[in-house]
């Protein structure tokens, strides 16, 4: 598991982010728009030839394999396939984690029809892997990296689709170990809370170039 740097400019990477943003953003709504679609079936049968000739175009020229944890020399980071906060992955929500000086970091976000579950509310496992990603944030907001080794979920009640917040922190420390705690909220409060371990690996300064220690905006 490596991470790769990738030698340009933070212009550039705001340039590229211009570019690979809006198409991650169209491809959300078309998620949306195929799972709410009421149109005539020959219209859906249209649009299918037509992604079809999409996906070939953008096939032309590709990478191998997934898209890897990029950063630059000046520590940008570009987890763009990440499937949390991917810029690229129109799987992503994608989530924009704000890391505050108290080492609290919190998400506002919005969960649509590809996120349901039970019937008008999210899925759990999504709930869980937003979770996973948060608290994983909050883990690695002192600069120390670290992996979920144990995640605890408690359901409290039916998250509903739409408007959500996320939050999450660091409330124990032992040896390599870091309690981290965090809850998923709507207007009334919160409907998911989770307590995971979290473990800086043993070789993480080995894994992990100076460069890279910044964390992914
Ligand atoms: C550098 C990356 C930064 C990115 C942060 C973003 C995070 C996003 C959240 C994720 O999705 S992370 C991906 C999901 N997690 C993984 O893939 C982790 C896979 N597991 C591993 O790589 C290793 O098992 C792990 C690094 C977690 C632990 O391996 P070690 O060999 O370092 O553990 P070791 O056996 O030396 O045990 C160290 C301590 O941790 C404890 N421990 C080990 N595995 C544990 C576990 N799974 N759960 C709870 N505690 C665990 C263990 O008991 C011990 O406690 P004590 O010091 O008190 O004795």
């Amino acid at each position: 598991m490596q991470f790769t740097l990738e030698d340009i400019t933070a212009d550039e990477v705001e340039r590229r982010m211009a570019v690979y943003g809006p198409l991650a953003d169209t491809v959300r709504d078309l998620i949306d728009a195929v799972i709410r679609t009421e149109v005539d079936e020959t219209v859906v049968t249209e649009a299918n030839a037509r992604l079809t000739a999409v996906v070939e175009s953008l096939r032309a020229n590709q990478i191998d394999g997934a898209f890897g944890v990029r950063h630059t020399a000046e520590g940008i980071g570009m987890p763009w396939g990440n499937a949390v906060i991917g810029l690229r992955n129109a799987i992503a929500p994608p989530l924009q984690v704000l890391k505050h000086p108290d080492g609290l970091v919190t998400a506002d976000f919005t969960l649509g029809a590809a996120y349901e579950g039970p019937p008008g509310c999210v899925h759990g496992g999504v709930c869980a892997m937003l979770l996973d990603h948060v608290l994983g944030q909050a883990g690695s907001a002192d600069d120390v990296p670290c992996y979920t080794g144990t995640l605890k979920m408690r359901y409290l009640r039916p998250t509903r689709l739409g408007p959500l917040h996320a939050e999450a922190i660091i409330t124990e420390r032992e040896g390599r170990k870091k309690i981290v705690r965090g809850a998923i909220s709507d207007a009334d409060g919160e409907t998911v809370t989770a307590e995971g371990v979290f473990i800086v690996p043993k070789d993480w300064a080995g894994v992990m170039p100076e460069s890279a220690r910044i964390p992914p905006r």
